[in-house]
């Protein structure tokens, strides 16, 4: 008997194993690879609208729980994860800049936004009016997150590699259990997946496909994010990630020649130098019609739980939600309204 079953292993499946740890509880984490928005992510931890120059959801306080949530993992896992880096936002136009003065005027915005214009002088770039730097802002590497937690939980037994199988559970009024193993509770944190899950199903997930390039380029020597019509992150060895797409209708995780094309064009407005792509990846962002995660308990099983629609702020929210949810589950605390599945109850019932 464990207290806890958790189904799936990205930032939502990571981030609860981690509170439960915390806290003392047990738990059995079962996934597959069906699944890969936290593996392709850009990583990136910005709590600026970079389009409007708004804060984003709660983003604040979100970053100030993630920083110590991320360095506690990397000293555990005994690998570099979170790796600081300004994010510089292209000025297209005298106009923006000044849009920029004014928000960064504002409350909180201007804790972010750094109110020096910086000229650009790397000349594999074009950028005629400068930039703007965001500060606290950076990348976690989610793809050896992901590796380095998996090897974890398999030393410790944790770990099931499988895809769920919803005819083998069997729910009682006390607890759950699955195949051979038994728990109080079970927590659905399967990103996408969710849609095809007969218990949450009704919650209304949309997905958004994303895609992301990865391009080796030694003249560009880049150090900083930069924040054009396309975002290029620096990675080891002189490779940069670039992205990333927004598709509403393709619902698989396989990279398009459409998508691939979009955004070389993109990077070709500012990227002057030379370069050759050596990857291309893909992923359903969890996204939900009213932007909010969908966090909370089932309307008619009370040992089903739900972690899910983190859209395309995982990093951030993650260790947020899943604080919220561990309180709700455990100390009785209200959950955040704004992110409590409880919004979609008549849904349920409607269905
Ligand atoms: C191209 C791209 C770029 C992005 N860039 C950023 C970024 O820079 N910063 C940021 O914060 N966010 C970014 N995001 C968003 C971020 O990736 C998501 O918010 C986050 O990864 C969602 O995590 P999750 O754990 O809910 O879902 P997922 O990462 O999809 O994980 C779900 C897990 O559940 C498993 N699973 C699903 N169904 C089953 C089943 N039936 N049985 C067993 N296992 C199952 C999956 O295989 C997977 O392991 C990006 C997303 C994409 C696609």
């Amino acid at each position: 008997m464990v207290d806890y079953i958790v189904v799936g292993l990205g930032l939502a499946g990571i981030s609860f194993c981690e509170v439960l740890e915390e806290n003392g509880k047990t738990f059995k984490v079962i996934t597959d690879g069906s699944q890969q928005a936290s593996q392709v992510a850009g990583g990136l931890y910005n709590p600026v609208i970079l389009k409007r120059f708004t804060m984003a959801w709660k983003a604040k306080m979100q970053l100030q729980g993630a920083k110590p949530f991320y360095q506690k993992l990397e000293q555990k896992l005994g690998v570099t994860l979170d790796y600081e880096l300004p994010v510089l936002r292209k000025f297209a136009s005298i106009e923006e800049q000044n849009l920029w003065f004014e928000a960064s005027d504002r409350p909180d915005l201007d804790y972010f936004l750094s109110t020096k214009i910086i000229p650009n002088n790397n000349p594999s770039i074009n950028a005629p009016h400068g930039f703007g730097e965001v500060k606290h802002t950076g990348r976690i590497d989610t793809r050896a997150l992901i590796r380095s937690y998996k090897s974890y939980l398999k030393n410790s037994g944790a770990f099931v590699e499988e895809t769920f199988d919803f005819d083998a559970l069997s729910i009682s009024s006390d607890t759950v259990s699955y195949k051979d193993i038994i728990a109080k509770k079970l927590v659905f944190a399967t990103g996408f997946g969710l849609k095809q899950n007969p218990y949450f199903g009704y919650l209304p997930l949309n997905g958004t496909k994303g895609e992301l390039l990865i391009i080796h380029a030694p003249d560009y020597k880049e150090n900083n994010v930069i924040k054009s019509s396309v975002f290029t992150i620096p990675m080891e060895n002189d490779r940069y990630l670039v992205g990333a797409t927004y598709k509403w209708q393709d619902k698989t995780n396989q990279p398009t020649e459409e998508s691939k094309n979009e955004l070389l064009r993109k990077l070709s407005t500012f990227l002057q130098c030379d370069f050759e792509v050596v990857d291309h990846v893909a992923g359903i962002r969890p996204t939900v019609v009213d932007r909010r995660p969908l966090v909370g308990r089932h309307p008619e099983h009370q040992n089903l739980y739900v972690l899910n629609g983190f859209g395309s702020r995982g990093v951030m929210i993650g260790p947020y939600a899943s604080k919220q949810l561990f309180d709700f589950i455990e100390k009785q605390s209200e959950l955040d309204p704004e992110m409590d599945i409880q919004r979609f109850t008549k849904k349920y019932y409607s269905n």
